[in-house]
């Protein structure tokens, strides 16, 4: 019997498993161990004397154990993918789908948990074994361990990566057995480097994937024209955010659908399915004439299109390029994060509102979130497979604006495109438009939004026929619209009309319980979501007045990523201009608490403001005189400047430049809670 302590008896089933398992065994142990190896395929011995046998697999020791070695100690070998091959393997594209070729389901179940457990989890393994059936859509790519004869002729590309070696526990329990006393010092530093170097290249593939993948993200969508590319089985892999816009649907969504549900016109569908390779068309796409050019892979059948605004009268369509805020509706009620009772409540009215189909007025800070809930309203509300069209209406000057929005007729004045335009009214059909920052507006541009909400109809810029539309209005502003109206800035007919249901977005220093999920969630999207942010910082953050809100704190979120040091955010990591004002605010704040300054007629004030702020308003002067007044309070419109300019000078309050309006500081607000 061979019952030395270094020798080793191993049987495999193929004999370029065999060689590949001596080769791998004299490497590990530097030729320490000796090693006799047989091949089932090959046929064997009778019978051998060995006190341990090694078997490749539970197959191989069923079939050879109790005839030729029934005395001695089995080792059943784990198997890993031969790492050799690795690079191969890393290098194939993120998702594609491959199939995984072997002889038996049990060795391929194996294979692809080993592959998947080595990091080569990036694609979309297929199991198959011989005559199981093929998926249907064309596979380009096989991989298989030392079976290339099983793999269907019909797939491109072949990747053999030979036969499995012993994973890493099957050579530590050999070393163990056969070097009780030092089992690892037995194990070749060559072998182990080159685990480690394997691990090492797993992670830079992953790393560079990753970077590559969001480099390319971000070349997509940086572009100015719409891409698509589909594959054969008509699947859309890319759609960039420009092309979503265009076809009013989120981006997210539009990457697993068919290429039918994306594009439902039958001429551009059937010039993409059928057109030739290298050829450009123009299409109507919801009112907008695009350049589509298509180009086809001849390698794997995929089809690539760029959508690009057709040049019909010497500029690119303008609805296309000045649009920027949004074709669709990208955010649903769940994208808006915080569960804070006052945002609770605004999530709750707002989904009552979006099943009622009358205009909406959106009214909050600046950076509370309007257009969210402006776009989540759509989304909920029946008509969210119509389109979504967001405009910001203090972005275009008059008379672009008056275009854009009503449309105009040919030759309605130098420069018109000819054939005149459909008007976003017209391209919104059946669907929702949002007119961000509507306290703007010109008189002009007021004027012709009246007949469109009253009327249900538009007006071409010089044209004389009227068109019906069907288009909810919702619209957004930070100012005190009611004040605008009452100053003689903003129609009245026009602020009922649009103001029949009514929404307020709270700021964020009344939801401070809303700040670290928002934290939290920033830094998932900036892909720092290993970043820990001790408790102190976050209560730091809750104790800020946040004039910018969920903006600013965006902003400040990144900030502090990019310069923290390790993956824990410090209170250094805050923008100096916070440090240093928040010091000094609660400094203040507590000074004039102490000194008990706080007066009835500032109290009554601060209330005042308070009531505004709940309903996201920053009123300006007159409108706070009359609250203050219809509250009951006989102050003088004299008293009540003072008021105002002394709290401002004390730091409680902040008189808004221009037509902001006035609103609370942290410890004005704080002070009144105190005297409370
Ligand atoms: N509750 C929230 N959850 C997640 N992100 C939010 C939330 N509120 C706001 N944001 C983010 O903050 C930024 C500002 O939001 P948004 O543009 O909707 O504010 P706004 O009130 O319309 O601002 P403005 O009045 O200046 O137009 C956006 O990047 C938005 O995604």
């Amino acid at each position: 019997m061979n019952d030395h302590k270094d020798s080793l008896v191993c049987f495999t089933g193929t004999k370029e498993t065999k060689k590949a398992v001596a080769q791998q065994l004299k490497d590990v142990f530097d030729g320490s161990l000796k090693v006799e190896a047989y091949a089932v395929e090959e046929g064997l011995p009778t019978h051998i004397e060995t006190a341990y046998a090694l078997y490749s697999s539970a197959l191989v020791y069923e079939e050879v154990a109790a005839t030729v070695v029934p005395d001695s100690v089995p080792i059943i070998a784990g198997r890993m993918m031969n790492f050799h091959y690795l690079d191969e393997l890393l290098k194939l594209p993120p998702d594609t789908p491959v199939l995984y070729v072997n002889d038996t389901q049990e060795t391929i179940d194996e294979s692809i948990a080993s592959l998947r457990a080595l990091g080569i989890d990036h694609i979309h393994w297929i199991p198959y074994a011989p005559n199981q059936s093929l998926p249907k859509a064309p596979l380009t790519y096989a991989v298989t361990c030392g079976e290339p004869a099983l793999i269907p002729e019909e797939i491109p590309y072949q990747i053999n990566i030979g036969a499995r070696l012993l994973d890493f526990s099957t050579i530590y329990e050999l070393s163990s057995i056969f070097f009780q006393a030092q089992p690892l010092q037995h194990i070749s530093e060559s072998y182990l480097k080159q685990m480690v170097q394997l691990q090492r290249r797993v992670l830079q593939a992953q790393t560079s994937a990753e970077q590559l993948s969001t480099h390319l993200y971000h070349v997509l969508n940086g572009v100015n024209d719409g891409i698509l590319a589909f594959d054969t089985s008509e699947r859309v892999t890319v759609c960039n955010e420009r092309l979503a816009r265009l076809l009013h649907i989120p981006v997210r969504s539009a990457t697993h659908l068919k290429l039918k549900q994306l594009l439902p016109f039958s001429d551009l569908q059937s010039f993409l399915l059928n057109g030739a390779h290298d050829t450009s068309e123009v299409f109507d796409v919801y009112g907008n004439q695009m350049l589509v050019h298509r180009m086809e892979r001849s390698v794997d059948g995929i089809v690539i299109a760029t959508f690009d605004a057709a040049n019909t009268n010497g500029g690119a369509s303008p609805s296309f390029e000045v649009i920027q805020k949004g074709q669709y509706a990208k955010y649903s009620f769940d994208d808006i994060l915080g569960h804070s009772p006052v945002l609770n409540q605004a999530k709750a009215l707002a989904k009552k509102l979006s099943l009622v189909d009358h205009s909406i007025l959106i009214t909050g800070e600046t950076g509370t979130g309007k257009e969210l809930f402006a776009s989540a309203i759509h989304q909920a509300s029946p008509r969210a497979h119509g389109p979504y069209l967001a405009v910001n209406v203090s972005s275009l000057p008059e008379h672009l604006l008056e275009s854009e929005l009503f449309g105009y007729v040919d030759g309605a004045f130098t420069g018109a495109r000819k054939g005149g335009k459909k008007g976003l009214f017209e391209q919104a059909q059946g669907g929702t438009i949002f007119l961000d920052e509507i306290g703007d507006i010109s008189p002009t541009v007021q004027a012709r939004l009246l007949r469109v909400l009253q009327e249900k109809e538009v007006l071409r810029i010089g044209g004389e026929n009227v068109l019906p539309v069907n288009v909810r209005v919702i619209s957004a502003t930070n100012k005190d619209l009611a004040e605008e109206v009452y100053q003689g800035r903003f129609r009245s007919d026009l602020y009922h009309r649009m103001n029949v249901l009514q929404l307020s977005v709270p700021p964020l220093r009344n939801r401070p319980e809303d700040i670290e999920s928002l934290l939290y969630h920033f830094l998932d999207e900036l892909k720092s979501s290993t970043t820990l942010i001790p408790h102190e910082v976050v209560l730091y953050l809750q104790g800020l007045s946040w004039p910018g809100n969920v903006r600013e704190l965006k902003n400040i979120v990144s900030y502090m990523a990019t310069v923290a040091e390790g993956n824990t955010i410090t209170m250094q990591d805050l923008p100096e201009r916070l440090q240093q004002n928040t010091a000094v605010e609660h400094d203040e704040a507590l000074k004039t608490f102490a000194e008990g300054s706080l007066r009835e007629d500032e109290c009554t004030l601060i209330q005042q403001l308070m009531f505004f702020e709940q309903r996201g308003i920053n009123p300006g002067r007159k409108r706070l005189e009359r609250q203050i007044q219809e509250a009951g309070m006989n102050y003088t419109e004299h008293h009540i400047r003072t008021l105002i300019d002394q709290l401002a000078d004390a730091n409680l309050v902040i008189k808004g430049s221009g037509r902001r309006g006035i609103q609370l500081t942290d410890q004005g607000r704080a002070l009144l809670k105190q005297r409370k």
